[in-house]
Formats: C-alpha cells, structure tokens, sequence
C-alpha cells in the first residue's frame, strides 16, 4: 500500500541521519533530552512535548505513524523544542539548524 511505501521512507530518512558521520550535530537529538543530567530542571516546565529521534526511530517500528507526514510532525517538534528551549547563540541551537538542513535535504530527494 502506498503508505507502506511512505514509511519505509522515513525509515531511510531515520537511519542516514542517526549515521556516525553526522555525530558532531547529532548527538543532541538521538535520545530523550535529559533534564537531570543536563542540569535543566525547568526543560520539563518550557517544553510541554518532548521530541528525539530515538523515540521517533521506535514510533516508526512500533506502526505508530499513520502517514510520512505524523512523522514529520515529530521530526519538526523536536528541533522546534530545541530552537525554544537553546537560544540561538547556544551550540545546540546551531547543531539543531545543521541537523534540521541535513533532514530537510533528505526529505526532498
Ligand atoms: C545548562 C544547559 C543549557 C542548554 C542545554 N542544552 C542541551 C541539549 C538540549 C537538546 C534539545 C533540547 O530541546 C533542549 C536541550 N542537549 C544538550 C547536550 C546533549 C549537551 C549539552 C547541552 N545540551 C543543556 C544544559
């Protein structure tokens, strides 16, 4: 079926951006931002839905996608949480504008 296909996209799409080549902006976004770890007590207070690319990796393999574009959604959530939360001067804030060039260029081939 034509959303199958959709999917199997966006598993592409998952796998080429969670590749080591792309750590030095990556690593932010593979998993669950962590506010303890991080010393962010108020992450939790300022981002209402916390997004990374791990749970979105498992959301794909789980069918919990109906379309390419929930996945999407996600996708933009996350670095949408990460530009609110890291002001733009902030490392995270660039590697968020590098990762989302790297996921837009992917998602237009
Ligand atoms: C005191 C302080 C200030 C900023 C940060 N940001 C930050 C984030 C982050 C990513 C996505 C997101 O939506 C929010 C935060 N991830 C990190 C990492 C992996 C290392 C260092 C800083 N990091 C951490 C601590």
């Amino acid at each position: 079926k034509k959303y199958q296909l959709e999917l199997k996209f966006c598993e592409s799409v998952v796998t080429e951006m969670m590749k080591t080549k792309h750590a030095k902006f990556s690593y932010p976004f593979l998993k669950p931002v962590d506010p303890v770890a991080l010393n962010i007590p108020q992450y939790l207070k300022i981002i209402k839905k916390p997004m990374d690319l791990g749970t979105i990796e498992k959301n794909l393999k789980d069918g919990n996608y109906q379309t390419a574009k929930d996945f999407y959604n996600d996708v933009v959530l996350m670095f949408n949480n990460c530009y609110k939360f890291n002001p733009e001067t902030d490392d995270v804030h660039k590697m968020g504008k590098m990762f989302q060039q790297l996921f837009d260029s992917l998602w237009s081939q």
